[in-house]
């Protein structure tokens, strides 16, 4: 076996039957069968891929070790069996006992399966006698437990069994508890009784004694997470909420086991939208920084908000499907359906700031992956924020302070902070939005036929990202926007006075923020780079996760 660095423990154990040298290091767990030739002849660093009977685990992708309390093996030595019959019998009789002690140990792999779907994978190992075991155990355990792999040993649970398909309690008691029990994490559930909950709890729970905090439902039951440990943190520290104060990150990780309605906060941060691969996330310990926008009317503080803030379309179907919950996601396009009909448009000002990068922009072309560049540069720009901004945007008018002005009459005007990929759309609404810039994607969808509308709703749905290639569509990156809704100018039929009064009617839309309804139509909103972090780690890129499963044979 080639050489391997940091080696922690190593032994001799069974695998299917069959010898193999097992070695712990600090980064990975390898084993190779006895009898096989030796890996010779490939490049060091990468000694075990060429031979097939060499298994080698970063330890970073190891779930969970437990001893095998229920197995024996052919190995097994005699003192776990019990003789039976009198010693004057020439052949002793034995019957198999369970042993008192595990002789055997397991561990769960993670599995990458298509389309970002994870699931465990387990191998088990006979090692013949239960100190071998035991020690094998712990050692893997100690390992896993150094600071370096961050996962949580202690979570606290919110269980919202109001969302989506009303399915999450169910989907945690079967799917994720299981999981989470296998990994060793304590975990506090609660259950929510009324929207809210959770927030009030956050507002005093003792968050030293929980390493995480995670929810079982949407979108905006994530947003309700995401505002209670902000509006804590910054109690905590006496920062105001106002637009002149930047917010503290909280010191908690959230994780999401999506069972919601839209579930775009985890598909676009996961990839998919699978419990049992949220809660591998969680488990693993992954972290991602996320862009938070703060919203503000006026001077007042309104909330947090992470993935689509809009105006007008979305606004109005979000409104009008709350009545409907009872249908579950489908009442999304219901009401979507009902507000492409009625294609209404508002006026307003939208004024925004764009980014200082000016070598990304909304049509650029460039996902954002996991371990993504851009964000990663971001996050080191974040201290030194200018004003710089280009001047290539003709069509509005742009103040000496950086601020430019676009005043119209819009079908929408939507703002996302990462891309919202969720079934509806797969690739986001926002294609090339990126989750840690410290930018928004704004998109002004001026006034326009039900044909042209229904054109840009439809490409929305497809994976091509040219649902911006539209002339009566406006799109830019910005760190900073506010809207005020101007006042509407509908024609007065004289004849008619009731139609003038159901015109002067509603001139204003509702924000659609995270899935809750906003009221207030005038708006300032401001993007803080990388504010909180998820238990989750962006999407894989595809020729990345080709290259994992051609080295690893366990994802075979
Ligand atoms: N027990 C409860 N009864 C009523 N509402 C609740 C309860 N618990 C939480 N809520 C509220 O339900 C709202 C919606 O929940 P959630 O986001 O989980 O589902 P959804 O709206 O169907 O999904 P999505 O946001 O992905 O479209 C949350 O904002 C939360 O405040
Ligand atoms: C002709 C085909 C038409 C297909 C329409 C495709 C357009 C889909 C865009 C989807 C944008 C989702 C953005 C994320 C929004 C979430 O914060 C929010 C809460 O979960 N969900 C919705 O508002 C629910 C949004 C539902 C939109 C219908
Ligand atoms: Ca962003």
């Amino acid at each position: 076996m080639a050489e391997i660095n940091d080696v922690v423990y190593q032994s001799s154990l069974d695998i299917n039957k069959k010898p193999h040298q097992v070695i712990l290091s600090k980064t990975h767990l390898t084993w190779e069968a006895a009898v096989s030739r030796t890996c010779d002849g490939s490049p060091s660093s990468e000694p075990f891929i060429a031979n097939k009977a060499c298994r080698q685990i970063p330890l970073e992708e190891l779930i969970a070790v437990c001893p095998e309390k229920s197995l024996n093996h052919s190995n097994t030595p005699t003192s776990a069996r019990r003789k039976l019959g009198s010693p004057k019998h020439d052949t002793p009789l034995y019957i198999e006992m369970e042993p008192m002690h595990p002789v055997a140990f397991s561990i769960y792999v993670l599995n990458k399966t298509p389309n970002h779907k994870w699931r465990k994978k387990k191998v088990t190992f006979f090692c013949g006698e239960e100190k071998l075991c035991d020690t094998w155990v712990v050692k893997i355990k100690e390992t896993l437990s150094d600071k370096r792999f961050n996962r949580p040993r202690s979570l606290l649970v919110f269980v919202n069994p109001f969302g989506g398909r009303r399915k999450a309690p169910s989907i945690y008691d079967c799917q994720i508890a299981p999981l989470f029990e296998l990994a060793e994490i304590q975990t506090h559930v609660i259950k929510t009784t009324h929207a809210n909950h959770a927030k009030e709890i956050l507002a005093h729970y003792n968050l030293r004694t929980v390493d995480g905090v995670v929810c079982v439902g949407g979108d905006g039951m994530f947003t309700e997470l995401l505002n209670g440990l902000l509006d804590r943190r910054q109690r905590e520290a006496g920062i105001l909420q106002t637009p002149q104060h930047s917010p503290l990150p909280p010191n908690l990780r959230i994780g999401i086991i999506p069972a919601g309605s839209t579930d775009a906060i985890v598909y676009t941060t996961t990839g998919i939208n699978d419990p049992k691969t949220s809660a591998l996330h969680i488990i693993l310990g992954d972290s991602i920084g996320i862009d938070v926008c703060s919203i503000y009317s006026g001077q007042e503080f309104l909330r947090y908000s992470c993935s689509m803030l809009s105006y007008g379309y979305y606004g109005d179907m979000l409104k009008d499907s709350e009545s409907n919950r009872w249908m579950g996601p489908s009442r999304y396009q219901l009401a979507g359906a009902k507000k492409f009909l009625g294609n209404r448009a508002y006026e307003g000002e939208v004024s925004f700031r764009l980014s200082s990068n000016t070598e990304t922009n909304p049509k650029d072309k460039v996902f954002c992956v996991s371990g993504c560049n851009v964000c990663s540069f971001s996050k080191e720009k974040t201290d030194q924020q200018d004003s710089h901004s280009t001047d290539s945007i003709t069509e509005i008018s742009h103040d000496a302070d950086g601020w430019h002005r676009f005043r119209g009459k819009f079908l929408a005007v939507a703002s996302f902070t990462m891309s919202c990929r969720c079934k509806l759309a797969p690739i986001g609404p926002s294609p090339f939005c990126h989750l840690g810039d410290g930018t928004s994607d704004i998109m002004v969808v001026q006034h326009c036929s039900r044909i042209q509308f229904l054109r840009h709703l439809y490409r929305c749905s497809g994976t091509k990202a040219n649902q911006f290639d539209f002339p009566f569509i406006k799109v830019f990156r910005v760190k900073e926007w506010s809207f005020k809704a101007t006042e509407q100018k509908e024609e007065m039929s004289q004849s008619s006075p009731g139609k003038q009064n159901k015109s002067r009617e509603c001139r204003t839309s509702v924000w659609n923020c995270d899935g809750e309804v906003l009221e207030q139509p005038n708006l300032n909103v401001r993007v803080h780079c990388q504010l909180v972090n998820l238990f989750a780690r962006g999407i894989e890129d595809f020729d990345q996760e080709r290259n994992f499963s051609s080295c690893c044979s366990l994802c075979e």
